[in-house]
This record gives C-alpha cells, structure tokens and sequence, in this order.
C-alpha cells in the first residue's frame, strides 16, 4: 500500500468519491522568489470518510482547503465535488467551506447566520428554525442566537460558522482547524459534529494540528513540500 493508494483512497474505503482532486497546483508571487505552495496534490475523500490534513505551519493546508472549495483557483490540476468540477459559486449543499477566518456575516445574528444557507433554498421556515435551534443546541451556542459576531468570542463565532456549515448538510465539508480556539468544554461538540457528518454520509475533509481531530479520521494525510508526503490510517 503507497501514500498515494492511501491519499486517494484506492484501498477500498466504501462509498463513492465526493471529494477528488488530481494535480494541484498553486504557485505565489514574491519579491525573492515566487513560493510553489502547491505542487502537484492528489487526495479523494469518499461519502461517509472523515480525512485529515497535516503538516507545519505555511506548508500550505490553507492553501489546499481555499482550492479544493472554490475560494482560490489552482495554477493547474482539477478538483470535482460529487462529479462536477468545483466554481466559485459552488451551493453550499454541495460543498460547504468553514475557513479559518470563519466568513460570519457581521450584519445578522448568530441564529440569522446559521439559518442563512437554508434561506437561500426552498427550505421551508419552520425546518429552518428546527435545524438552526438543533445544531446551536448541539455545538453549545444557544444560548447566543440573538447576538451578532462582533459580541461573540472567537471560539463561540467559531462554532457558529460550523453550524451554518453543517447546516445545508452538504455533501462535503471542509474545515480549516475547526477546534483551534475551542477548550476541553466544547472541544468535544465539534468533534461530534464533525465524526457524524461523516457517519451520516458526508465526506469530510479537515485540516488541523489537533491529535483529538487526527484520532477521530479514517484516513490521515500529511502535507509537505508542496505534496502529500505521508497517508496513514488512525483508527
Ligand atoms: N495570498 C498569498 N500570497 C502569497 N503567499 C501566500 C498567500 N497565501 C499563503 N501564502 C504562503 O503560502 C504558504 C502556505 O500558507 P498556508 O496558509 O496555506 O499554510 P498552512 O499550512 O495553512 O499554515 P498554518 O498551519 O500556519 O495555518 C506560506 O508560506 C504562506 O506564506
């Protein structure tokens, strides 16, 4: 078994590939140089895989999740959610990104925030409200529904992103260190939600320098030089 049989999941994980992505590349401009962050990164998260990413601080995590979602264009190489090449405006039901940044809108509220993607469809208002108020129960943030970002910690902010995320269901979520502000107390919530996301049918792909996070993954990938140097299997 190669590191490449295991970072695109050719060892006969079930479930077809939600997630693929083949040759990536992404190169930044520098004064001193331009810096190959990407440099030819292969992976496939299937339906129903939880996948990690690690690596050192700027070998390029970020970097990988922005392209992979449709936040960032790659220099060259592809990437497909659930067959079909991956846009800017990809839906949220198809591809929901939790970004470092987290991307909250500052102008609604917690509750508004969460509720947002499933606005954007023809969900019906009072499914809304029922997914809203269960995952703010779930992640420990229901109490704050009626606050806007600016009057939450980062960490609560934090998983409010993640519960807006979550929200769609989406075929695949990727989250950029989803548990880096959070402490022992709610810590645990995410992992959770990120485990039975997976569990219920949603590929999940996660980068994060959390051993917590590594444990809870069907497949772990390691990130280096521009490519993925190591897979290995946890659990
Ligand atoms: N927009 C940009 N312009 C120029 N260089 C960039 C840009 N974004 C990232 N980089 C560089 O790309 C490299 C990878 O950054 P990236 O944020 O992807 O790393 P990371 O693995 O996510 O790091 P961390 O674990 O610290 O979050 C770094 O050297 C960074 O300085």
């Amino acid at each position: 078994m190669t590191a490449t049989d295991l970072a695109t999941g050719s060892t006969g994980t079930a479930g077809e590939h939600a997630l693929e992505a083949a040759g990536l590349r992404r190169r930044f401009p520098h004064p001193g140089g331009d810096v190959d962050v990407l440099r030819g990164v292969d992976l496939t998260v299937a339906a129903g895989e939880l996948v990690t990413v690690a690596g050192r601080s700027g070998s390029g995590k970020s970097t990988l999740l922005a392209v992979l979602s449709g936040f960032d264009t790659g220099d060259a190489g592809s990437v497909r959610i659930v067959g079909e090449p991956v846009t800017a405006d990809v839906p949220w039901q198809r591809c929901a990104l939790l970004p470092q940044a987290l991307g909250l809108v500052q102008e609604l509220t917690a509750g508004e925030n969460v509720a947002l993607p499933l606005r954007l469809t023809d969900v019906p208002a009072a499914a809304v409200q029922a997914r809203t108020t269960e995952l703010l129960e779930a992640l420990f943030v229901d109490g704050l529904a009626d606050r806007y970002p600016p009057e939450l910690s980062f960490g609560q902010q934090q998983r409010v992103a993640l519960a807006r995320a979550l929200a769609p269901r989406p075929a695949v979520l990727i989250a950029d260190e989803p548990t880096a502000h959070l402490d022992a107390g709610t810590a645990p919530a995410v992992l959770s939600q990120l485990r039975a996301h997976a569990d219920q049918g949603g590929a999940v792909l996660v980068a994060t320098h959390d051993d917590a996070v590594h444990a809870l993954a069907d497949r772990r990938l390691d990130l280096a030089h521009g490519v993925v140097a190591r897979a290995s299997l946890p659990r």
